[in-house]
């Protein structure tokens, strides 16, 4: 037999090892998920991840073996146990879809879980609704966004922000996630990592995990003001780290980072050349002082924005990124693969909403956080007061507390609310928005204190 193909049988054998101790393993995780599920414990284990980086780590300078590749196959391991692991976690949206099938059956719910603002969006949409047809934006387009909504939404950001905005750098697309999903698959590859602060939106974690991409978790705690350390942050950086995401006012604390905060990590991204993804979708909630990502002209950073929240537009699904053209130009090619274009009626209609004062979003969103804080400490419920967004995040204190299984009994109240557990290892804790009017958050509030009553 010739030296190849000798090499290949032996290269055949090989692999085939590899997959009978990849099912092993994953055979055993699946064991591993079952006890975590009966003991009520997370998924991802941080510290037994970083255990065994280390131990590859040591065994790759033995070895002269390239850590990278090493730790980019752990991390597809990793994923791969995470994925059969994580079957039927509960978020805000699950209590959401259950909580409108309960509608359906006739049953009064009040909405406390999901951040959809009651509230219509401006006047001006009803009206691009009725006149978009006879204009004539009815056809496919660019997949990057019209250019006359492009060229609005950079003015609109630049005078917005105080920053130099152009249409090279705006990608529209059907709400925020999509710019978010877009960044993080076409920027980094099958085992590179990115950085989630938690708590968090779910959304991030889940983009990557599809992508392939390993999450690195710094967790932050209420003690801690929700503060990332910069030393929790280098901890986790190494030669895969590609991204970190940031998303201030935050949801689900309503967290503003001190500016210097906000620097420093900025500072230490630009410093390991990481992307910077930072989703911006409450801006237009900030009710301390905050600074926009694209005020430090970071050629590595991409901004999400969105009609959703700021205008009152969740179902219009409309958002954009923000980024240099080279990156717009990679995101805008999965899109244009996946959606050919974002519909060209909806680009109008949110181009029109721009016009709209919406001030009074921002005032009524306060006012009604404020009245949430104020019930909360009436209550006694353990919180950080939110500087933005449309949340509070609350932990409650009774022994053996359970965010899921109380959301659930709360919504046979009457009551929905978001279960901590969707935003990371927030068992202990729920989260609750300022979408509803005063009177009805009230009620809400009540059912909720009756709830937390009755089980101690
Ligand atoms: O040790 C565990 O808890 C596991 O589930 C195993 C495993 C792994 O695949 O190595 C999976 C996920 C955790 O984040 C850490 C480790």
């Amino acid at each position: 037999m010739s030296d190849i193909n000798q090499l290949r049988n032996r290269i055949d054998e090989i692999t085939i090892e590899m997959i009978k101790m990849l099912k092993m393993r994953t055979d055993i995780s699946k064991e591993i998920g079952e006890i975590k599920k009966n003991i009520g414990k997370g998924v991802t284990d941080e510290t037994r991840e970083d255990n065994l980086r280390s131990k590859i780590i040591t065994l790759c300078n033995e070895l002269k073996f390239d850590e990278s590749i090493a730790t980019k196959f752990l991390n597809f391991l990793l994923n791969e146990s995470i994925k059969v692991q994580s079957d039927n976690k509960q978020t805000h949206l699950s209590i959401f879809h259950k909580a409108k099938a309960m509608e359906r059956d006739g049953k009064k719910i009040i909405h406390m879980e999901v951040g959809e603002p009651d509230f219509s969006p401006p006047q001006i949409v009803k009206k691009a609704l009725e006149e978009v047809f006879d204009k004539g934006f009815l056809k496919y387009g660019n997949a990057k966004g019209l250019p006359s909504f492009r060229e609005a939404l950079a003015k609109y950001s630049s005078e917005k922000f105080g920053v130099d905005v152009s249409q090279d750098n705006i990608m529209v697309s059907p709400g925020a996630r999509f710019s978010i999903y877009t960044a993080i698959s076409t920027l980094l590859n099958p085992g590179d990592e990115l950085i989630v602060i938690e708590p968090s939106w779910p959304a991030y974690k889940e983009c990557a995990l599809n992508s392939g991409i390993k999450v690195r978790t710094i967790t932050t705690t209420l003690e801690g003001k929700w503060e990332p350390t910069i030393e929790q942050i280098q901890k986790v950086i190494n030669n895969n780290t590609k991204m970190i995401i940031l998303n201030y006012p935050n949801n689900p604390t309503g967290k503003i980072l001190p500016e210097k905060l906000q620097d420093e990590i900025v500072r230490l991204a630009i410093k390991n050349n990481l992307y910077i993804l930072s989703d911006e979708i409450y801006s237009q909630y900030a009710y301390k002082k905050w600074k926009s990502i694209l005020c430090y002209n970071y050629d590595k950073s991409i901004i999400t924005q969105s009609f959703s929240k700021s205008h009152a537009m969740t179902g219009f699904r409309i958002g954009y990124a923000i980024s240099r053209p080279e990156i717009i130009e990679k995101l805008s090619k999965l899109e244009a693969l996946c959606l050919t274009n974002v519909s060209e009626p909806i680009q109008y209609i949110a181009m029109r909403a721009l016009e709209a004062d919406i001030s009074d979003n921002t005032n009524t969103v306060q006012t009604r956080l404020n009245v949430l804080v104020e019930k909360a400490k009436e209550m006694n419920l353990d919180f950080v007061a939110p500087d933005g967004a449309m949340y509070l995040f609350a932990r409650i204190n009774q022994e053996g507390f359970s965010g899921v299984q109380f959301a659930n009994n709360l919504l046979e109240k009457g009551l929905a609310v978001a279960p901590g557990e969707g935003f990371g290892e927030f068992k202990n804790f729920i989260r609750l928005s300022a979408c509803q009017d005063e009177k009805i958050l009230m009620e809400g509030m009540n059912i909720l204190g009756n709830m937390l009553r009755d089980k101690q």
